[in-house]
């Protein structure tokens, strides 16, 4: 009897976890961000931006909220080791691109690298999130600048594609999902927008399982 209650509780009050991966180029701030959220929300606090060197290979955290648990991976993003982060997208429930919103100079290879991230099809339904982060820098580009950015260099790509006569992904699919593209600002360093940027996520998993459950498909 002991055992089937306490089954039973264990089953009321288990927690849903869900898989968050954090990518974006080198020097983004992507462990930063991470390093941030485990301070704001778990008692034994982040590592400090001091002790945090590049990530070679993945750094893991996790989070308790009220009825979740988010789980978060954050992913090298050195040219040389992307190649790996298609291995998590079969497994996750949510994506977070970091763009350093000061670094004006690799913006176009945060664009391109964003673009490939938007165009497979393992996380096409899935929730993403676009950070630009840096925002306590005062030279960095705001929210709007950023989306503005990257809708130019979109349709330049989509112009110079149509002009080599080269196959350029324009899918409605595709289409939707940039112009419904969710972009916030945070300061990774400061904590600045964190909270938002995770409520964000909790309130977005919580809607895409239940859209999965009743279409059937994976949560
Ligand atoms: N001013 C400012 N600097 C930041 C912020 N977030 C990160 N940085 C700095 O940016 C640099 C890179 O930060 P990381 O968190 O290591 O970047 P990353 O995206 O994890 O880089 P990789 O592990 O190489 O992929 C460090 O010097 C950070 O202190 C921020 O919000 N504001
Ligand atoms: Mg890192």
């Amino acid at each position: 009897m002991y055992h089937l209650l306490k089954g039973l509780h264990e089953h009321l009050t288990r927690k849903e976890e869900f898989s968050v991966i954090i990518i974006g180029l080198d020097g983004a701030g992507k462990t930063t961000l991470l390093e941030k959220i485990k301070t704001l929300y778990n008692e034994i606090p982040g590592l400090t931006p001091d002790k945090i060197g590049p990530t070679v290979g993945q750094n893991t955290g996790k989070i308790n909220l009220s009825s979740t648990i988010l789980q978060f991976w954050d992913l090298g993003g050195q040219r040389g080791i992307r190649n790996i982060w298609h291995k998590y997208y079969d497994d996750c429930h949510a994506v977070v691109y970091v763009i350093d919103a000061d670094d004006r100079e690799r913006l176009g290879e945060g664009w391109e690298v964003f673009d490939s991230v938007l165009s497979a099809p393992q996380i096409l339904g899935i929730p993403l999130l676009l950070l630009a982060n840096k925002q306590d820098s005062p030279l960095s580009l705001s929210v709007e600048e950023i989306r503005h950015d990257y809708e130019e260099w979109h349709q330049r790509k989509l112009e110079s594609a149509r002009k080599s006569r080269h196959a350029e992904d324009n899918s409605s699919a595709r289409r939707e999902r940039i112009a419904s593209l969710d972009v916030m600002g945070v300061s990774a360093v400061e904590g600045t927008g964190v909270r938002a940027a995770v409520d964000w996520l909790f309130l977005r998993v919580q809607n895409s399982r239940r859209e999965s459950a009743r279409n059937g498909e994976r949560n």
